[in-house]
């Protein structure tokens, strides 16, 4: 039985926290997006076009001697955002930290929409949801979690994702030094694939709890905390100047004084979003307003509790339990 630990590093504004993973015989290392609200792991790959390939890495199955073509799988995947990309299917060995998984199904990319080409530090996505929104047609594969389980001390992996800062992905282990006090759990609602959970209310600022029951998942790879606008309204109802700025497509409001904290519950605990973290990012170079970090969930149909909300947090994604943990750090 095995555990692991990799370090993420967070990218301008914790837009996106990025790891490194390694790929084939030899190893050819690559860095990309751990994803809890998707489940296939694509890379930049030599079967792109040179234009779509703007300074990343990529991945050559002809340059390792353990690639096999999954013959006749292709992917294709359009996320949240809008943002896509579509390949074929490898099988090769990967490798996080000092886990490796043999035969794990890599989904070289053929296209990508400009929002991946346009990034140049990110080289693909490892998916951390559940296989069964996995793409690849016409048989959907495992993730690497889902391959890698079986090895594990016990089935989970824990975020410890930061504001500006390195944070980590354990595999098969909770740190005790990670977090403090104690891991509130909840149930979670894979149906869809996701690390599904209900939160029974919330709070701004110093007021006690409202109850009011939010549906959303834990999501990495969504940079913001995307609510029901009746909350966010509530929330920015309490922040002096906050507006809804169509141009920006969210609430800003002056980046002085810091906005007060927003409070999730997580079962019978709460989660603390403190006001510099709701504090986005500045939309003027005189850094005098700032975009919110929570924003409407409108359209998507479930709240996205992304990195916004997991960088307070050490959280535990339990596939054992089907739970999640989460605890103050
Ligand atoms: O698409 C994502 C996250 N996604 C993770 C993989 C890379 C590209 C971005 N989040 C998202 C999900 C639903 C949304 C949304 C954003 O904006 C509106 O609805």
């Amino acid at each position: 039985r095995q555990t692991g630990t990799v370090e993420t590093d967070a990218e301008k504004h914790d837009v996106e926290y990025l790891t490194p993973i390694s790929i084939g015989t030899p190893p050819q290392d690559l860095i990309v997006d751990f994803d809890t609200g998707s489940s296939d792991l694509w890379v930049f790959s030599t079967e792109m076009a040179a234009k779509d390939i703007k300074g990343q890495a990529v991945y050559d199955p002809n340059n390792s001697s353990t690639s096999e073509k999954l013959q006749g799988s292709t992917w294709q995947i359009t996320y949240g955002d809008g943002s896509s990309s579509s390949g074929d299917v490898y099988l090769d060995t990967v490798t996080i930290g000092n886990l490796t998984v043999p035969n794990q199904a890599v989904e070289a990319a053929k296209k990508v929409s400009d929002e991946f080409t346009d990034d140049p530090n990110n080289d693909g996505l490892l998916g951390l949801g559940f296989s069964s929104i996995n793409t690849v047609q016409p048989t959907p594969q495992n993730t690497f979690f889902d391959n890698v389980k079986k090895n594990l001390d016990t089935p989970l992996f824990t975020t410890d994702l930061k504001h500006g800062a390195p944070g980590s992905y354990n595999f098969g282990y909770i740190d005790p030094a990670a977090y403090i006090g104690n891991i509130s759990w909840t149930p979670v609602d894979n149906s869809q694939g996701f690390w599904g959970f209900t939160s029974p209310g919330y709070a701004v600022g110093t007021e006690t709890l409202r109850n009011h029951s939010i549906s959303g998942i834990a999501d990495t790879g969504t940079t913001l905390l995307l609510l029901p606008k009746s909350i966010v309204k509530a929330y920015y109802s309490e922040v002096q100047g906050a507006q809804y700025d169509s141009s920006q497509g969210g609430y800003v409001f002056p980046c002085s004084p810091t906005p007060p904290d927003f409070v999730f519950g997580v079962n019978n605990g709460i989660v603390t979003v403190p006001g510099d973290m709701v504090l986005y990012a500045p939309i003027d170079s005189a850094n005098q307003n700032c975009f919110g970090g929570i924003q409407s969930d409108t359209g998507i149909g479930f709240s996205i509790f992304g990195d916004v909300a997991l960088k307070t947090s050490f959280v535990v994604f339990d596939a054992g339990g089907l739970q999640l943990g989460w605890a103050a750090k």
